[in-house]
């Protein structure tokens, strides 16, 4: 399924938190959403699973405008792993993996075998079919994001939206998330800060600015030195690797030296 986020403007409290941005996913493919800390990452996302409405612009999911689905059409063709989500508690991890197959309910009918095979399928490929017994509540933060996983796995939809999945995922997690999301082959729009996955795992990627879009292309011609500087304040290279790009980093860049910023004003 396509993705296109066509002049998207979004306003938060009084004000414009993204401005007029226009970018699209290819279907089956893997777009990430960088930007550093409040650059409207988030929010950008939050329009493609209608949590939040566009003032202007619009966005389109293999040309329909999410605004003019209902819900649970919108929850058919896209599932949402939030940022530190914390619903769910009170009920075991099997029952929050199964709330991934609302969207296919009509009513309030009960879960199906069907739906519980799903529902383990995607929680064994995840990781955690061991873990859906257990109140929810009572898992640790990655345990947590990998049942989300699941549950969004088990929605069976044609695009996936994730807001930091990696956040709380120890090293090997983060890598077989990665891996698994590549395998997927859902058209995905993933907000990430770990720019090395982003280089690996990425098809594409959107860098925001202050709620604009400051550039879009492959990895390799966002995430340059220069950009890597300018954008992130960090010092970095992109080095090769035997089996992928990885970026070195050096250090947090030093602000460009009180001459240098003068130049040009005296
Ligand atoms: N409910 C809200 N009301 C007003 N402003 C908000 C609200 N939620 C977010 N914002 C503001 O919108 C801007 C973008 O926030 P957003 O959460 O989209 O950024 P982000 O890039 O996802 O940040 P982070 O990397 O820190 O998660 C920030 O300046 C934030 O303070």
């Amino acid at each position: 399924m396509r993705v296109v986020l066509e002049g998207v403007s979004v306003v938060r409290g009084s004000r414009t938190v993204v401005h007029d941005v226009s970018v699209e996913a290819a279907p089956g493919s893997v777009l990430g959403v960088l930007g550093t800390n409040g650059s409207g990452k988030s929010t950008l996302l939050r329009t493609v699973c209608r949590v939040l409405r566009p003032s202007t612009g619009r966005v389109l999911l293999d040309g329909d405008d999410v605004r003019d689905l209902r819900p649970r059409e919108v929850a058919r063709r896209v599932a949402v792993v939030a940022q530190d989500s914390h619903e769910d508690f009170g009920i075991t991890a099997l029952e929050s993996v199964l709330l991934g197959r609302t969207p296919h309910h009509r009513g309030f009918s009960p879960d199906t075998d069907r739906d519980l095979d799903i529902a383990r399928e995607a929680m064994d490929r995840v990781g955690v079919l061991g873990l859906a017994g257990r109140q929810v509540a009572e898992l640790s933060g990655g345990e947590r994001q990998r049942v989300l996983l699941a549950r969004a796995i088990t929605q069976q939809a044609r695009v996936l939206v994730l807001d930091e999945p990696t956040n709380h995922l120890d090293t090997a997690h983060r890598l077989e998330l990665m891996d698994l999301i590549g395998e997927l082959g859902l058209t995905t729009l993933i907000a990430l800060h770990d720019l090395d996955l982003a280089l690996a795992h990425c098809d594409r990627v959107a860098l925001l600015v202050e709620g604009r879009l400051d550039r879009s292309g492959t990895p390799a011609e966002v995430l340059t030195p220069d950009v890597l500087r300018d954008r992130f304040r960090v010092d970095a290279d992109i080095v090769h690797g035997p089996r992928r790009p990885h970026l070195l980093l050096h250090g947090v860049a030093r602000p460009a030296a009180p001459d240098t910023l003068t130049e040009g004003t005296a």
